[in-house]
């Protein structure tokens, strides 16, 4: 049996389906209705979390948590007026193109 998978679309979509169409003591309605200051500060406190959560060799809570923090920031941009096509012609434009590496000095001074 394959697990059952979510796309960021699906998800996407369902969120934008919540705002258009607020189901009462939905999550997703509570965070549209708190507004954006009320979803940044879940972003924030869900950015933490994963990064705690990467530390610990625990991997299915640190999977947990980047699903959290994704759902939120599928919220955010949902909230911003922001689409996944967006984000995919900005990731599009940078494909093929070199990254600028080169060495770095060293940090020693603070
Ligand atoms: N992916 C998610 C998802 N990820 C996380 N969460 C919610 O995010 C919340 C985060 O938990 P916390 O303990 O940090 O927050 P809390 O204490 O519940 O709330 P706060 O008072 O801190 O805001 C939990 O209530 C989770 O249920 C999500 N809620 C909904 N979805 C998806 O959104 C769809 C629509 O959900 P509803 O809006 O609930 O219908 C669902 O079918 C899911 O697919």
């Amino acid at each position: 049996m394959t697990a059952a998978k979510q796309s960021i679309t699906e998800l996407y979509d369902l969120i934008k389906d919540r705002q258009a169409q607020p189901i009462p003591g939905s999550y997703t309605d509570y965070l549209f209705t708190k507004g954006l200051d009320k979803i940044l500060k879940k972003v924030g406190e869900e950015s933490t979390e994963v990064i705690v959560a990467a530390k610990n060799p625990d991997d299915a809570a640190f999977v947990l948590e980047v699903a959290d923090l994704t759902y939120h920031v599928l919220v955010l941009m949902v909230e911003r007026g922001i689409t996944l096509d967006q984000i995919e012609a900005e990731l599009a434009s940078r494909e093929g193109k070199m990254s600028r590496l080169k060495e770095r000095s060293s940090i020693n001074k603070y």
